[in-house]
């Protein structure tokens, strides 16, 4: 599915049907967390192991807070890592953002290279919850930063939607690329996976719905 058109069917869920963007996020975050929880209970260490999640400005890094409850509820031991101040994000990320908060759920405000060279370490599953649909272009100053540093760790990989910085349509990896060993997609697998460029930074790609009516997915003819 193109990038557009994955966008028009959250928007039309939205706008026409009257569904609410939380309700879509909730979705797609539980959805989420239980493919991550399904992969780390397949290797070692099972649910203990410790899971570090990297939300970015947008959506994508909504749907980062509303993965983090989940898994707690799951049984995991789970630590957000935001690359932007939280006052600054809107809308249904803002939301879930200050749900976790209230929650207590362990959150670190990364303003440096060095704060996520420190925070984020070799023993845990990073989610990479930075850039989805709505990215262009390489991901800039800290949130290229983050995907590079995600890469030198020895943990398991989760892409969030798309891997940072892989170009939604094309499949083209942009430097730097997120390289996951899972990606855990919405709706329908982008039409970038498709293309052989892109096969190495998605690793196993699993489709997680959100919810909305098959009479919409199928104006989009998704199955
Ligand atoms: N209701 C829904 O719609 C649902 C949506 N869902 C989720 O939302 C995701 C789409 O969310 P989104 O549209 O907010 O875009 P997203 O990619 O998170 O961030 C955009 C931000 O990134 C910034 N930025 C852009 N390029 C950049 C770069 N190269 N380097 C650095 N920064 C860059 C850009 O800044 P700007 O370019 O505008 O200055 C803007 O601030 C989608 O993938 C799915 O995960 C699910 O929850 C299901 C329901
Ligand atoms: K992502």
């Amino acid at each position: 599915m193109k990038r557009d058109d994955v966008r028009r069917v959250d928007q039309i869920a939205i706008e026409d049907y009257g569904m609410l963007g939380l309700v879509l996020m909730e979705n797609a975050g539980r959805g989420a967390a239980e493919r991550i929880a399904a992969l780390c209970q397949e290797s070692p260490g099972g649910a203990a192991h410790p899971v570090c999640i990297l939300c970015g400005p947008g959506n994508n890094g909504g749907d980062g807070y509303v993965i983090a409850r989940h898994l707690e509820l799951l049984g995991f031991s789970v630590h957000i890592l935001s690359l932007v101040p939280l006052e600054r994000l809107t809308g249904d990320a803002s939301v879930n953002a200050s749900i976790a908060a209230k929650a207590g759920l362990p959150l670190q405000v990364a303003t440096s290279a060095e704060d996520l060279d420190r925070w984020i370490t070799d023993d845990e599953t990073v989610v990479d919850c930075l850039l989805g649909t709505g990215a262009t272009g390489a991901p800039r100053g800290l949130y290229g930063d983050a995907v590079k540093l995600a890469n030198k760790r020895r943990g398991l990989r989760v892409a969030i939607d798309l891997p940072t910085g892989l170009d939604c349509d094309t499949g083209i990896p942009s430097q730097p690329t997120f390289r996951a060993d899972l990606t855990v997609t919405f709706v329908a697998e982008k039409e970038g996976f498709t293309k052989a460029d892109a096969k190495p930074w998605l690793g196993t790609v699993r489709v997680v719905g959100i919810g909305v009516p098959q009479a919409l997915l199928n104006d989009f003819a998704v199955a």
